[in-house]
């Protein structure tokens, strides 16, 4: 019997950029919520090797036209696994894709995520959950949120997490449009003289994710007002009030790229979503609505020429 583990979708309920920093990031404060929407992973243990004798990773992926090499990233979780911890065993994956690709959904992080946890599982690595997160934060900066998901506030890069109350339950409806967006070509179009400053990343504190650091995160660090707000809406449990401080800094940017993103938020508005924003660096529109069943009913007025449309709910943290 495979191991199969869920890789769940994120949407960006707040994603604001503090400025830019000297190793090619930007530094960011950000909160994440995990959806329900997800891929799935099938690992089993797979007995072919490589001429090295390391053990072959052979990935197989449906749903979706993607790379099954070290382009793809479950491909090269599984390679940073092995070498990290000398395991010689191999694997066979199969990636059953739901999340559409390039949307601001993270989907190639949840699968990252999912297959450094289902690895150590089925290899039998025994890493620690710190360990996970390490790893996770070199494969890509919105992985370590992927591992445990849920309502989160992210720092850094993206890879300092401090975990939040859940947010209150809502519906949200995902528009993805036919065109994908690349993060790092939203990000380079940030308006630089809006950052004038260069982040030096040497002189910052390494927080790791261990339970005193995100405490102290929470309680000492001067979070800027977008974060803010979005925290002491998901905190007063008022589902208006979370719509009223959606913010994304990354949507202006992605407009100027692809207007048409504007007429999609103009459309949900319209429809009767209580709050529309986009999710990370796009393409994804989402919209909120009271619970899932009023997604759906928006779902349906909903023209498909607009793109691939979605009614999902939120996703709780999972135990790691
Ligand atoms: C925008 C966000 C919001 O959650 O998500 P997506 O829209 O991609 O899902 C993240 O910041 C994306 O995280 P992720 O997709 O893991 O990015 P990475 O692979 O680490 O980086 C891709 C590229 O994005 C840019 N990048 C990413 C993160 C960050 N804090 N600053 C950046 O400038 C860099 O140019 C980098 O080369
Ligand atoms: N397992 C994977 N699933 C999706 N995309 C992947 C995967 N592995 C590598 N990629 C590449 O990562 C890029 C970003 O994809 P994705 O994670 O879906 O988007 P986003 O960063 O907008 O959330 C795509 O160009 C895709 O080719």
């Amino acid at each position: 019997m495979p191991l199969v583990i869920p890789a769940y979708a994120k949407i960006n309920l707040c994603l604001d950029v503090l400025g830019r920093r000297d190793d090619g990031y930007h530094e960011v404060e950000m909160v994440m919520q995990s959806i329900s929407l997800h891929d799935l992973l099938e690992l089993s243990l797979s007995e072919e090797q490589e001429n090295n004798n390391m053990g072959k990773i052979i990935l197989t992926v449906a749903g979706a036209d993607l790379p099954v090499g070290e382009e793809n990233l479950v491909f090269r979780t599984a390679r940073i696994l092995q070498e990290y911890t000398g395991c010689r065993l191999g694997c066979s994956i199969l990636l059953h894709k739901k999340i559409p690709v390039a949307a601001g959904l993270a989907g190639g992080s949840a699968d990252a995520a999912a297959a450094l946890l289902g690895l150590n599982k089925l290899w039998n690595l025994d890493l620690t959950v710190a360990e996970l997160y390490a790893l996770a934060a070199k494969i890509g900066s919105d992985v370590p949120f992927c591992i445990k998901g849920g309502t989160v506030l992210a720092k850094g890069r993206g890879e300092q997490l401090a975990f939040l109350e859940a947010a209150p339950d809502m519906g949200i409806i995902l528009v993805k449009p036919a065109y994908g967006i690349s993060t790092g070509e939203v990000y380079s179009k940030l308006n630089s003289a809006v950052y004038p400053q260069v982040i030096n990343t040497m002189q910052k504190k390494d927080i790791t994710n261990d339970t005193n650091d995100i405490h102290n995160m929470l309680c000492l660090s001067d979070l800027g007002p977008p974060v803010l707000r979005m925290i002491k809406a998901i905190k007063s449990r008022q589902l208006p009030a979370v719509c009223k401080a959606l913010y994304n800094i990354l949507e202006e940017p992605a407009m100027k790229m692809h207007p048409n993103l504007l007429d999609i938020k103009n459309i949900l508005f319209e429809q009767g979503a209580m709050g529309v924003l986009m999710s990370g660096s796009g393409s994804t529109i989402f919209g909120i609505t009271p619970d899932l069943e009023a997604a759906h009913l928006l779902s349906k007025g909903l023209s498909p020429s607009l793109g691939s449309i979605y009614a999902v709910k939120l996703q709780g943290a999972r135990e790691v």
